[in-house]
């Protein structure tokens, strides 16, 4: 990708528009870019205020999550919206990259930390959760600011390094979670479907959160593989051809 500073174009979605449907399309598209951007960056520094306030008041980060959760809630699912971004076209990205990123997002956030309270208090939540919180304030500026056409070099390279380190924490944190509710899980039976029943189907979710465990095995190296090119791409000029989903 190259920056609107570099090139001054701003986001791909709106340039090469040639006549005047598809530009007013494009500019449609990119107000409403700007407008859930500036809104997604706004959502998620209010997170992570609502964070740094709640471990200064209390010292703990017990009850945090509880404390968010709403705020969180709200502006994860909001990211569905991004899947589809480039399902229609207005963001050239990948359909498949983005919609295992924001899947497994949503699915921590309701089918993990909101379903199993035991788990609430784990550190390993706290862990994603600041992670999630600095890599969104940092992507979401980032957009905005190219949209915009005036990205400060330290936000693009925020953009484009942070995620060496924040990537694996947040992989790290996400997978402890999974990991500490399996005993709750396995206990109650939670979203679990037993023989016999009308449907004559089983669904073991204690499995299923097995093999979600594992399914990060293929699926994180390559998402830490696309942002390491995106990253060759947008810092240092590389061109890259990326295969179409
Ligand atoms: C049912 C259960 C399923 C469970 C499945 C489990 C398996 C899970 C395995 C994987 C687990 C991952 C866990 C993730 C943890 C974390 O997130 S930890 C925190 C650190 N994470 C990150 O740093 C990554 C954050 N996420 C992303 O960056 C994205 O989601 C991405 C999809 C990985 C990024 O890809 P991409 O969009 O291709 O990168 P960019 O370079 O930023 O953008 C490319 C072009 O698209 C334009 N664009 C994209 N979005 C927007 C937007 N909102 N607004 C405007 N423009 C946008 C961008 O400008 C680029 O365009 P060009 O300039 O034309 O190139």
């Amino acid at each position: 990708m190259a920056s609107s500073e570099e090139d001054g174009s701003g986001n791909g979605s709106v340039e090469e528009k040639e006549n005047g449907k598809k530009r007013s399309l494009g500019a449609l598209a990119t107000a409403w870019l700007i407008f859930y951007n500036i809104a997604m960056t706004a959502g998620w520094l209010v997170l992570g205020i609502a964070m740094a306030r709640f471990y200064i008041q209390r010292g703990t980060h017990r009850g945090l999550f509880r404390s968010v959760q709403k705020i969180l809630k709200f502006f994860q699912t909001f990211a569905l919206l991004e899947v589809v971004h480039c399902a229609v076209g207005i963001v050239h990205t990948s359909v498949l990259v983005t919609g295992v990123q924001v899947s497994s997002r949503i699915f921590m956030v309701w089918f993990i930390a909101h379903s199993i309270k035991q788990i609430q208090n784990e550190e390993s939540v706290i862990l994603f959760l600041v992670v999630w919180t600095v890599t969104e304030i940092t992507r979401y500026s980032f957009y905005t600011f190219n949209l915009l056409n005036h990205l400060p070099y330290f936000i693009k390279w925020a953009r484009y390094n942070f995620f060496i380190i924040l990537y694996p924490a947040g992989v790290a944190g996400e997978l402890l979670t999974i990991y500490a509710a399996l005993p709750y899980v396995k206990k109650t039976g939670m979203y679990s479907l037993r023989l016999p029943n009308k449907y004559n189907v089983s669904f073991d979710y204690y499995y299923f959160l097995i093999i979600v465990m594992f399914s990060y095995i293929p699926l994180f190296p390559q998402l830490y593989l696309h942002m390491l090119r995106q990253r060759r791409k947008v810092l240092h000029g590389e061109v890259i051809v990326e295969k179409d989903d």
